[in-house]
């Protein structure tokens, strides 16, 4: 998987911020098992497809995450230093950024600053879900903050990248509740064939490529995601699932922001304050990609407060049902398909834990 855009040419400014900026510390395993009791159950913060992550405590009374990689001696082929010295000065407040890493023996570990309020995915589905503790105010803070960390990977970073897993699981969120981004660009880091098996989680686009266009269409079914509650794929029966796209834009052809919103939230006029997110989300998340805005154009659609605007939203031919004929031709070209029978249900449920 091909993260990094051709864009990131010799001589280009990430070169010069090379020389300058200290690389990342490296880590000795002894010190991160002495911060993590080694690797002891009871640090474990979660689990992914590709790693463990442990909470630890340095000498100097800092807390961090530490993320121990699987399945690394398959990748003998990538330098794991450069990689990750490359990413880590990859520098944004809404990005999750590497501390230091250590590379010894079998051992493949990353260090982040310790996110004490989780992912978002344990507060919509999770451990902190029955709690309910974002309100409408903080959904709106995670969705500006994501955002701004996506766009900024898109449109400002050197080398620019291509998150490539834009899901719940990866957005982080700090002691504010502001969005702090991570996975991104691990694409060489991970054993492609889990990754392929991952494919339809709800989060992948139509044309299942990981790009810029790509990352809209999955940052779209997370506001969806984000606004409702609702998991981006919903089991109908047995055989058949419906992805969450297809189930908010019928709601919004007739206005019912309220149906959409989280019954957890309960605020008054809460459907008409997330009704923005709510129509961003189904802009990104459009079959064909070349409809869909880009990151800068979502993050100034979520920002700008002006009335002119969102008339200007709303009156997108998206959001109006289409006649009886129309219909068939429309479900083609936008939303998510009817899903069939996949393997994802192992994964959802390790997102839960
Ligand atoms: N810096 C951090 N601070 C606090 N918790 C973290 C941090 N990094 C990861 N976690 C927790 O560890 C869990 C597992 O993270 P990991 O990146 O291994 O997998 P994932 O992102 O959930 O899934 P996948 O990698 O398969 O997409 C996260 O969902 C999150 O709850």
């Amino acid at each position: 998987m091909k993260l990094f855009s051709s864009c990131c040419g010799k001589g280009s400014d990430g070169e010069k911020e090379a020389k300058t900026e200290p690389p990342r510390k490296v880590f000795s395993l002894k010190e991160l098992h002495a911060a993590t009791n080694s690797f002891n159950y009871d640090n474990k913060l979660g689990e992914g497809r590709f790693s463990s992550v442990y909470w630890g405590q340095l000498s100097d009374g800092s807390q961090i995450a530490v993320k121990r990689l699987k399945s690394w001696s398959n990748r003998e082929d990538i330098n794991f230093a450069l990689e990750v010295d490359i990413l880590s000065r990859i520098r944004h407040k809404n990005l999750l950024s590497v501390r230091g890493y250590c590379d010894e023996g079998q051992e493949r570990l990353l260090v982040y600053e310790y996110m004490p309020n989780l992912s978002l995915v344990s507060h919509l589905h999770g451990q902190h879900s029955a709690e309910c503790i974002l309100d409408c105010t903080k959904r709106l803070k995670i969705a500006i903050s994501a955002a701004q960390a996506i766009a900024y990977l898109h449109h400002h970073a050197t080398p620019r990248v291509v998150h490539g897993d834009v899901r719940a699981s990866n957005v982080l969120l700090n002691s504010e509740y502001e969005a702090r981004v991570t996975d991104f660009g691990y694409g060489k880091l991970m054993p492609d064939d889990e990754a392929k098996n991952d494919n339809n989680n709800g989060y992948l686009s139509p044309e299942c490529v990981a790009s810029e266009a790509g990352d809209v269409f999955s940052f779209g079914i997370l506001l969806l995601e984000l606004v409702s509650g609702k998991r981006p794929v919903e089991r109908l029966n047995a055989t058949t699932k419906r992805g969450i796209s297809e189930w908010v834009l019928p709601l919004v052809y007739e206005g019912k922001f309220g149906e959409i919103v989280d019954e957890r939230v309960k605020e008054e006029e809460v459907g008409e304050r997330l009704k923005k997110v709510v129509l961003v989300g189904l802009l990104c998340a459009q079959r064909e990609p070349e409809m869909r805005p880009t990151m800068s154009q979502v993050v100034e659609m979520l920002m700008n407060e002006s009335k002119e605007k969102m008339s200007e939203l709303e009156a997108n031919p998206l959001f109006k049902k289409p006649c009886s004929g129309e219909e068939n031709h429309r479900e083609d070209q936008e939303g998510v398909d009817v899903i069939s029978e996949e393997k994802d249900d192992h994964h959802q449920q390790q997102e839960e834990e």
